[in-house]
């Protein structure tokens, strides 16, 4: 059940009526359940009981330092994609040996940051980065573990631009060349094969793609070693996706018995993840309406949220259910909910039948993963605060930014 649900005709989060937070924290603001968080950590992690391997949360779904402290509290990985993430990561009480680092173009200096805090292993995506950890690791003296991340072009039914596993898109090495590079790597001196990684996309709602792929790299597990490259463990990324609207994704249990039987008795060490299944339904987004506005073809409702502080809806068309936090019972009349910005994408939501006065609070839901992490300054506004409720109590876990500190980080030419 969510944790945002009505109580005595009002929303709540958890044991806090969100309109309490509204009050003492003003809006925008972000807000996240803790148990909720647990909750789909768990599901995950008990699904992977009894085999050997890590659930990395992926950080950048949602890398608040309280999000990733209450994961890291529950003994969750991390997969990274930045040395930020890292040293948030480390911030948060995170384990380095248990995290994970993707990515297409890590620097020199992560590279060696990440082998200095001792990450478990590197994900390479490309001969060039191979090559640049290999000459990383040498100067420090180290050996790094790493798999490669192969893209095994298959389709993962998502919306495009969140699919990572078609060969046209950047990431991952193609699963044709897989086996050159990994004789490649496992001639190196200072790298040690350890993985085959893949991650297909983001939001998949079937477990089909998720297969195709794991066969591909099974197969690509037993030619490696034919040719004596042992391959102890497999991480299949992120992906599983959440319900915004009416998507009926699989349960990680139910994602995971189906990849646990395809995986019989191989000696393999398993690793996910996921991102948006974890975090994905542990926040929403707080907005107030500003004002009505009427004109011959539309109703706009004009609320203090905008594309800068939430961005799904204008650059994927990602839709997220917009709820008054106390309804008032009025007619429902047709709005686009719409920001500040002055963009005609910025909508939060088009057309929603609602029943709405000057000065309402809005809740948008499924607001836990990719939003946050995806504000911006634009037009100058500030970045929204985020609040962690905590059963009957909530923290502010981290401020509403101010306009001192942003006009501060900016100077005239001397
Ligand atoms: C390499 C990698 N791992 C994990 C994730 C997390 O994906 P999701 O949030 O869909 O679980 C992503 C993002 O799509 C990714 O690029
Ligand atoms: N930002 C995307 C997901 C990106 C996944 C990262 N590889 C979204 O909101 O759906």
């Amino acid at each position: 059940m969510s944790p945002f649900t009505d109580k005595n005709g009002e929303l709540y989060a958890e044991g806090v009526p969100v309109s309490a937070i509204a009050e003492a924290v003003g809006t925008p603001v972000y807000i996240y359940s803790r148990a909720e968080l647990e909750a789909r950590y768990l599901a995950y992690a008990q699904a992977l009981e009894g085999m050997p391997g890590m659930i990395c949360y992926a950080v950048k779904a949602n890398g608040n330092l309280a999000v990733l402290n209450v994961l890291a509290r529950l003994g969750a990985g991390f997969d990274i994609v930045s040395v930020g993430e890292l040293e948030k990561v480390i911030a948060a009480g995170g384990d380095p040996a248990r995290v994970v680092f993707s990515g297409v173009g890590k620097r020199a200096d992560e590279l060696a940051r990440a082998l200095e805090a001792g990450v478990y292993c590197f994900n390479v995506e490309s001969e060039p980065e191979l090559e640049r950890l290999q000459a990383v690791a040498a100067a420090a003296g180290k050996v790094a573990r790493i798999s490669l991340r192969v893209n095994p072009d298959v389709d993962a039914q998502t919306h495009p631009y969140i699919s990572t596993g078609l060969k046209e898109n950047k990431f991952g090495i193609a699963i044709e060349r897989a086996e050159a590079v990994y004789e490649k790597a496992a001639a190196m001196p200072n790298l040690e094969v350890s993985g085959v990684d893949c991650h297909i996309g983001s939001q998949l709602t079937t477990i089909a793609p998720f297969l195709d792929a794991l066969d591909l790299l099974l197969g690509l597990i037993d030619r490696l070693a034919e040719k004596g490259i042992t391959i102890r463990h497999l991480d299949l990324g992120g992906g599983l996706g959440i319900t915004y609207q009416d998507e009926e994704p699989p349960a990680p249990d139910v994602y995971l018995a189906a990849v646990r039987e395809r995986l019989g008795d191989r000696n393999l060490e398993l690793i996910l993840e996921p991102g948006r299944s974890i975090a994905g339904n542990a926040g929403i987004l707080l907005t107030r309406v500003e004002m009505l506005k009427h004109t011959e073809h539309k109703q706009f409702a004009i609320v203090d949220a905008a594309m800068n502080d939430l961005i799904r809806p204008s650059l994927y068309g990602g839709w997220h259910d917009i709820q008054p936090v106390k309804p008032n019972g009025g007619e429902a009349q047709c709005y686009d909910i719409v920001g500040p910005v002055c963009e005609s994408t910025d909508f939060l939501g088009k057309e929603r039948m609602l029943s709405l006065a000057e000065g309402d609070l809005l809740a948008i839901h499924s607001a836990g993963a990719y939003c946050m992490g995806m504000t911006s300054n634009y037009n100058v506004r500030c970045r929204p605060p985020e609040v962690m409720v905590d059963g009957e109590a909530y923290h502010v876990v981290r401020q509403r930014e101010t306009l001192e500190a942003l006009l501060a980080a900016e100077s005239l030419l001397p």
